[in-house]
């Protein structure tokens, strides 16, 4: 279970973030500039929050009170981030391989074959990020996260680089992905559609402030209804 509830000032508002996920995929959905990036920054330790506590069943992540802030590689959260963030001047087997956690060689290399199979990368491994196209590049960022074996997963808008027919013929995939994975799972969108066909529970956000966590299926027919009612 993966319990947030963590504050921070920004420009334009303080970041008030409370949710929990048990087992599941949450959703935060919201408009440009809500604070969904930033809470994610928060959960992996790339940002530091002012005050609150972030916890993965009993182990305590961040706690302002109590002065824990493990580091981000102390975490076992794996982000995949908008644009995916690969290294350019590394081949694909060396983006994969930059994830793994500390493995005697032979594991590493077995390890590395399996990620290359699993996320269908055979024949890529001595390619470089700019030679790829945008859904070999988010396989290869998800290669590099599951090479961590993280306990999370946070997903940030991982369709938002590729075109609306690549979206929707991945997110089958992705979705088998999740399923795989099994643990618990935050993804940012502002797609709607994108959120009921990929999260069980969605967490609405305006201005930083994260509202009461709700089903995805009766969120979706609320927003669509706003939607129609626009029309
Ligand atoms: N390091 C920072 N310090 C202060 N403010 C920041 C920082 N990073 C982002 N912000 C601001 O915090 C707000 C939330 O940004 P964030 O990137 O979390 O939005 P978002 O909901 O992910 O938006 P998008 O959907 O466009 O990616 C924005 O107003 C942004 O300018």
């Amino acid at each position: 279970m993966l319990y947030v509830d963590i504050e921070k000032r920004l420009d334009r508002f303080t970041l008030k973030a409370r949710f929990r996920c048990d087992h599941n995929t949450l959703a935060l959905f919201g408009a440009s500039g809500a604070g969904k990036s930033m809470t994610l920054k928060c959960i992996s330790g790339i940002e530091k929050p002012d005050r609150g506590v972030i916890q993965f069943n009993d182990r305590v992540l961040f706690d302002s009170e109590k002065r824990i802030d493990l580091l981000p590689q102390k975490r076992r959260v794996g982000y995949l981030f908008q644009e995916y963030a690969l290294f350019p001047n590394m081949t694909v087997s060396g983006n994969i391989a930059a994830g793994m956690r500390k493995l005697p060689k032979a594991k590493r290399e077995q390890k590395l074959r399996e990620l290359i199979e699993r996320f269908r990368l055979s024949g890529l491994e001595n390619r470089r990020p700019d030679s790829l196209s945008g859904g070999e590049k988010q396989r290869v960022a998800l290669a590099r996260i599951f090479a961590s074996s993280p306990e999370v997963l946070l997903l940030d808008e991982p369709f938002s680089s590729l075109d609306t027919l690549l979206k929707y013929q991945l997110i089958p995939y992705i979705r088998d992905i999740i399923d795989d994975f099994g643990g618990e799972t935050i993804m940012v969108s502002h797609d709607i559609d994108e959120v009921r066909q990929l999260c069980a529970e969605v967490s609405p956000i305006t201005d930083g402030v994260t509202q009461e966590t709700v089903d995805s299926g009766i969120y979706y027919q609320k927003i669509k209804k706003q939607y129609e009612d626009l029309k």
